[in-house]
């Protein structure tokens, strides 16, 4: 079991509950605009305390409102990759890339860095400052800077989302490939429903 979530919160007004069961591959969270997806990622990442609940990841429990467990964001292991990039400005690719990656232990991450280098197809911008790059160049090297800090699983907040067609389809192209390249949990959140029916291994409809 990949994901293994349970968890209930209240945030101002809305009243958000969601729970699923996911194998292998790229799981989707597909629902309406305010319905609670992003929440939910947070909650799975570390950063918004369930009320109740329980969240396991590639069989590992992180949140269990019944027996306290609650492992700090840090220690969770995620690549989260934020609606918008949120590069570093004053750093190159190559050290927004880098930032984290001094937490990948012996023997690296799943995958070497030059075969994400090339996945990603970022390799010829690792020189570049932030500002100089498109709008898919940069969420690509925003998913690459995820991917380098060895995660145990990775979380994509609407990757797609203010990219044109082609941007899109660079995007989703690399989506795939680590989806079916990489032994790694994927949860994405969208709201675009061809793009769910495209990317997922399973929809989880909100
Ligand atoms: N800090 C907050 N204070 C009060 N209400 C909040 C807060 N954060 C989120 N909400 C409310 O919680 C609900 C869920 O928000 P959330 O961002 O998780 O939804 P979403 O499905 O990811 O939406 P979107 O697709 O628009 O990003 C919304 O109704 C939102 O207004």
């Amino acid at each position: 079991m990949s994901f293994d979530v349970d968890v209930a919160v209240r945030r101002g007004e809305a009243e958000i509950a969601c729970r699923f069961t996911a194998g292998e591959g790229l799981t989707v969270l597909f629902g309406p605009s305010g319905i609670g997806k992003t929440s939910v990622l947070t909650m799975i990442a570390g950063l918004l305390r369930p009320r109740s609940g329980r969240i396991a990841v590639a069989g590992r429990t992180l949140f269990d409102g019944e027996t306290g467990v609650d492992v700090p964001v840090e220690q969770r292991r995620v690549g989260y990759v934020f609606q918008e990039p949120r590069l570093f400005p004053h750093m190159s690719v190559r050290r927004n890339l880098y930032y984290g990656a001094g937490r990948r232990g012996e023997g690296g991450g799943a995958i070497s860095d030059d075969t994400l280098i090339e996945v990603l197809g970022i390799g010829h911008l690792l020189d570049r400052a932030p500002h100089t790059l498109s709008g898919g160049e940069a969420r690509r090297v925003a998913i690459g800077r995820a991917m380098l800090s060895n995660p145990a699983f990775l979380l994509l907040d609407e990757p797609l989302s203010s990219l044109d067609r082609a941007r899109r389809e660079e995007i989703m192209v690399v989506i795939e490939r680590m989806r079916d390249q990489l032994d790694m949990p994927m949860l994405m959140v969208t709201h675009d429903h061809e793009e769910a029916e495209r990317l997922a291994t399973r929809i989880v409809g909100m």
